[in-house]
């Protein structure tokens, strides 16, 4: 599992980086969707970011309602992961735009790995 995220990911961000130095370049390849978006610039990217993240909010909504017998209800469960798909998905197009990839959240993440999330918010300096 763990590789298969990896290579997931690892091919995606490969597949951004391309993407986004084509359109550096002044190519954007006419049937690439990433070419296009991040050309259009940082506004559309984070417009897309926040349809995604409030498809995910209703597909959720969507598969609660619809808990039948304490069971969820396949068709909305895939529903909800299609929409967290595209959630990802645009959030790594925006990690490229800024010079970024998923393995600096996968850093950070594992920096965050463990470490209680009460007692870090108390840690922090109080201004
Ligand atoms: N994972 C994805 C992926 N997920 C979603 N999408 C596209 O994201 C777009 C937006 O999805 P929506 O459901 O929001 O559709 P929509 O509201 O009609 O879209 P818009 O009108 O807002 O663009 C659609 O065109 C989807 O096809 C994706 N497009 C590409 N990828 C990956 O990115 C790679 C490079 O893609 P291209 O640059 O298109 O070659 C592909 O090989 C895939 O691995």
């Amino acid at each position: 599992m763990s590789n298969q995220l990896n290579q997931i990911l690892e091919v995606l961000d490969a597949t951004i980086a391309s993407r986004r130095a084509s359109v550096q370049e002044g190519n954007v390849d006419a049937l690439s969707y990433v070419a296009k978006l991040m050309k259009k610039g940082d506004d559309a990217i984070l417009k897309k970011i926040g349809e995604e993240a409030t498809e995910v909010v209703m597909a959720a909504k969507d598969s609660r309602t619809n808990v039948i017998e304490g069971r969820f209800n396949s068709e909305y469960q895939a529903k909800l992961v299609g929409e967290v798909a595209d959630l990802w998905f645009h959030s790594l197009v925006l990690l490229g735009q800024f010079d970024l990839t998923s393995k600096d959240v996968l850093g950070e993440l594992g920096r965050r790995e463990g470490m209680s999330g009460i007692v870090e918010k108390e840690s922090r300096v109080k201004e």
